[in-house]
């Protein structure tokens, strides 16, 4: 006989609620080859940041960018304990922009960190307050299409010749090569469209190079797609990374100032057209060999204007990044100022405040702890102190800008760029 379901016998469909209290227990370790952190789920890696480059066999940690993008999933609060070296815990919201670090013990590190209905409301609002809409992300052919618009349609490889790798970041590797009509060599900086955190931020390196021209930023002679790739094409710049100066020798304060000099005019013309770097570090910086300082690496920047007077997405590398920046605090130019003044302690000390910790416990220990200040040992002038103590002002209302820091006394020391010369010739 067939199973015929009447109306009143029709099984009741049955509810089941989300899971709560759900814990997933993970186990991370470092790895002692390459400094990351082997074991995390994927959508981690945005938070610990990708693996850091190795420059002259030390680790050089990247920038990381806004983990809001890493997960849209509708799951109202998981918590992910890690074990092993550091402990974090995470809430993923459906506009997800939460995030909190724990120490060992379990208790919250800050309260800038907290995942409290208040303080999702506050990263969510503008400056004003409002609530603003996230941004709808592009579909890879739409986003194609409109760097395809942007960029110049030639193909350029047959423009050039011996090509070279010389170097990798974050977006992509970089390599040497000529141009066959003018023997000039060139730096092209390639970027796979399919393998970018955020590749809506490859628009930067197409337009901030092209739209700020100043003597003291790397100069962009074009760009163009090239299948799935971008490729930037700029000057190439010859005698290499302040890090690799910083790291082998010893500058004194004229050679200091001299390179700040440099850098903060930069700085201040990018300022003055809304433009925030939000990557400012001593990787950053290139050097030419007549001792020319050049500001590079525009692919984290953050245009600020009426609309959008600040900026709120975690963007940087975290040794760097200011308080403001990390706590989630709509923020603006003085982010680079703080930046900049972690990257004068970087050129006494060698390396940034808290580079022995892992980059999560260093971002921790930023916004819980008092400013940096450059150590007694360094032996710094009053000058160059002063310099240090307006540049690293936790408020950053009150932090000094590009502007009112190149009157600084302290750059009073600067001389004409060929000083640093004698310095490139010996590294
Ligand atoms: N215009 C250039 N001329 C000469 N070398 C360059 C130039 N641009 C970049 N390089 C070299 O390529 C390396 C990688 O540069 P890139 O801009 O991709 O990233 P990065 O600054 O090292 O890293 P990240 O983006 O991860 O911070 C640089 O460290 C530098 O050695």
């Amino acid at each position: 006989m067939p199973f015929i379901r009447t109306k009143s016998k029709r099984l009741k469909k049955t509810d089941i609620s989300t899971p709560s209290n759900f814990e997933h227990r993970i186990h991370a370790v470092i790895d002692p080859t390459t400094g990351t952190l082997t074991g995390l789920p994927k959508q981690w890696h945005a938070f610990v940041g990708p693996a850091p480059t190795k420059v002259q066999g030390k680790f050089r940690p990247r920038p990381i960018i806004d983990p809001s993008t890493i997960s849209s999933t509708e799951i109202s609060s998981i918590k992910t304990i890690v074990r092993g070296d550091v402990q974090y815990s995470t809430s993923f919201y459906s506009r997800p922009y939460s995030s909190m670090v724990s120490t060992h013990n379990g208790n919250a590190a800050s309260t800038s960190f907290s995942t409290s209905p208040d303080f999702i409301t506050k990263i969510n609002g503008n400056a004003n307050g409002h609530v603003v809409p996230q941004q709808k992300q592009l579909s890879y052919e739409q986003f194609r299409q409109i760097l395809a618009s942007i960029v110049d349609p030639n193909d350029p490889k047959p423009h050039f010749e011996k090509f070279e790798q010389i170097g990798e970041g974050s977006t992509g590797f970089v390599m040497a090569a000529i141009s066959k009509s003018t023997g000039v060599k060139v730096a092209i900086k390639r970027m796979d469209l399919l393998k970018q955190q955020r590749r809506e931020l490859l628009f930067n390196e197409v337009t901030i190079m092209r739209d700020h021209k100043h003597p003291n930023i790397v100069r962009m002679y074009s760009s163009h797609l090239v299948m799935d790739e971008l490729w930037v094409i700029m000057e190439f710049i010859n005698a290499g990374v302040l890090t690799d100066l910083i790291t082998k020798s010893r500058l004194n304060e004229m050679c200091i100032a001299t390179i700040c000099r440099q850098c903060l005019d930069a700085l201040r013309y990018l300022h003055s057209h809304g433009v925030i770097h939000r990557d400012i570090k001593s990787d950053s910086i290139l050097l030419m060999s007549d001792g020319t300082t050049k500001l590079s690496d525009f692919g984290f920047c953050g245009k600020l204007n009426g609309d959008m007077p600040r900026r709120r997405s975690l963007v940087g590398t975290p040794y760097w990044m200011a308080p403001e920046v990390i706590s989630r605090i709509p923020y603006n130019t003085a982010a680079d100022i703080w930046s900049f003044g972690i990257m004068v302690i970087e050129m006494i000390q060698s390396e940034p405040p808290h580079f022995a910790e892992q980059p999560l416990t260093a971002m921790q220990k930023i916004v819980a702890e008092p400013a940096p200040r450059l150590p007694t040992t360094a032996q710094a002038s009053s000058e160059l102190d002063s310099f240090v103590c307006e540049m690293l002002v936790r408020d950053p209302s009150r932090r000094s800008t590009a502007e009112h820091l190149m009157n600084h006394v302290f750059l009073k020391k600067s001389q004409h760029h060929s000083v640093i010369v004698p310095l490139l010739l010996t590294n």
